[in-house]
């Protein structure tokens, strides 16, 4: 069976003021799985992904010039409701960033502000977000403590139970676990896998070896451009490019 396409990119550029920093990037992001973008510092990668949801838009600076369609729709056009899109293509950032709120009401702010109000709806849009992000079971009996008295690695399941609970139908990650302890990385990882035979999950990180755990596809990027995009088992046995090889194989970057 044919994917759905998800995101289609075509001849992407994005500038921050003189500095061109995507340059002509094409990419085509299919329904469900992962897909990892790679790349050395500097590279573009969290710029990119930013473009996705239109988070770039607050950065004055920036400049975005091509097309990025979601689900067919020119998410740049001027009659898109930003709010929406970014319901539908949820964010989760390098730091863990809660609210300074109790756990149930990190949760239940996205729900509130699209305009649920009862509470047994609430109630239940929380709990099932919270299991949906494996944290459920650590703090079902302390809902109304503070989501500052979590470890990081459950801030950051928080934050995505906070992205889970608008009910969303792509999630960005921007280096999730870049913060996280060994352990902690290692359950965020699983859920990720967990999450994305329901969600479309597009991850930025600094460690192949994460793309290669966790990802279906990976785009690697160098100074601006998608050098190689395939499939994540290809990418890593068999790359196309010299330039590809030589970054996975740790001769830069
Ligand atoms: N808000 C901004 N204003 C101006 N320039 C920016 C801004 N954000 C990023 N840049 C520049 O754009 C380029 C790409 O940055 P970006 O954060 O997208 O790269 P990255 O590949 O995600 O890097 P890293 O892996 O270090 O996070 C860099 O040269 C950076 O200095």
């Amino acid at each position: 069976m044919k994917k759905e396409k998800i995101f289609s990119i075509k001849d992407l550029h994005i500038s921050y003021g003189s500095e061109k920093v995507i340059k002509g990037a094409d990419i085509i992001i299919d329904q469900k799985g992962v897909t990892a973008i790679i790349g050395p510092s500097g590279c573009g990668k969290s710029t990119f992904l930013k473009s996705l949801n239109r988070m770039i838009d607050t950065i004055p600076s920036a400049k975005v010039e091509g097309s990025i369609k979601y689900r067919g729709r020119d998410i740049n056009s001027e009659s898109l409701d930003v709010v929406n899109l970014r319901k539908q293509v949820g964010m989760v950032f390098q730091k863990p960033n809660p609210f300074p709120k109790s756990i149930y009401d990190n949760v239940a702010f996205g729900p509130r502000i699209h305009g649920i109000k009862n509470k047994t709806n609430l109630d239940e849009i929380v709990e099932v977000s919270l299991k949906g992000a494996a944290l459920w079971d650590e703090v079902k009996e302390k809902m109304n403590k503070s989501a500052f008295s979590l470890s990081g690695g459950q801030q950051q399941r928080l934050c995505i139970a906070r992205a889970l609970a608008v009910k969303p139908d792509v999630l960005l990650m921007d280096e999730p676990c870049s913060a996280l302890d060994p352990v902690a990385t290692t359950k965020v990882e699983e859920l990720i896998k967990k999450l994305s035979s329901n969600y479309t999950i597009i991850i930025v990180t600094h460690n192949m070896q994460q793309a290669a755990r966790i990802s279906n596809k990976t785009a690697f990027f160098l100074h601006g451009e998608v050098i190689e995009y395939s499939d994540t088992e290809t990418m890593f046995t068999n790359p196309q490019d010299k330039r590809t090889e030589d970054y996975i194989t740790g001769r830069f970057g």
